[in-house]
């Protein structure tokens, strides 16, 4: 665990965030900027867009898309990758959000993957994590590693609303810039323990809750219906 000491753990709930500040520098966070809007082919369509790298993450089981063949990483992507687990991650997604762009309140499914971490590039965007009715908003600073581990991870959802400013603590609005992310998954080996039948896919499945039913989907739906422009 060489990197283990650069990451500290946010003094905050949800338990289990361990932040790195300053994983790239601004020099080479503006190379990737510029190879990612000069160099990369994206989905022709508005909103949020996502390039995979390893196995294709499959937007319908959540899981891996198994009729896509693994892809390896490309030259710009090694250097990024998080040296704290004990290889390499099996599936990586880098995302560009215009200003305005969000993810919906989600947790990533519980059955196919353990670990999850996340490379902020380019513009800030405020992060919500959600349990019941808490909500913890968490500034995703650019050049920062995050992991989401334990409770993070597990029992609260995250999500980035989809709106062009982002309301500040001190009352200011911070109006949205072009952010890229990289998200990095690792697939599980054996099931998920964790129990939570609210939230995660294997416990659901245990307890015989069919797919269409899982929270996932429903947390989509409902987001969409909450998400507003600011
Ligand atoms: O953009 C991010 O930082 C996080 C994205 C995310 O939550 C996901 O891809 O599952
Ligand atoms: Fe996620």
């Amino acid at each position: 665990m060489e990197d283990r000491n650069n990451f500290r753990e946010l003094p905050t709930e949800p338990y289990g965030i361990f932040w790195q500040e300053d994983f790239v520098n601004a020099e080479h966070e503006q190379r990737l900027i510029s190879l990612f809007a000069n160099e990369l082919e994206w989905p022709d369509r508005p909103g949020r867009i996502s390039l995979h790298y390893g196995y294709t993450f499959d937007y319908k089981t959540f899981g891996i898309d198994p009729e896509i063949p693994y892809k390896e990483f490309p030259e710009w992507l090694k250097p990024l990758i998080p040296k704290t687990e004990e290889r390499p991650p099996d599936q990586v997604c880098l995302q560009y959000y215009p200003p305005g762009a969000g993810i919906p309140p989600h947790v990533d499914a519980h059955g196919p993957y353990d670990q999850l971490y996340a490379l902020s590039l380019g513009a800030p965007a405020m992060m919500i994590f959600r349990r019941g009715e808490e909500r913890i908003e968490v500034d995703l600073t650019p050049r920062s590693m995050m992991q989401m581990s334990g409770d993070s991870r597990l029992h609260w959802t995250h999500g980035i609303r989809k709106r062009k400013n982002d309301p500040l603590p001190d009352g200011t609005m911070r109006p949205r810039g072009k952010r890229w992310s990289i998200t990095y998954r690792w697939l599980r080996d054996g099931e998920c323990e964790c129990g939570n039948l609210e939230l995660c896919d294997t416990a659901q499945r245990r307890n015989g809750i069919e797919k269409e039913k899982r929270s996932l989907k429903a947390l989509a739906e409902q987001a969409a219906l909450e998400e507003q422009v600011v």
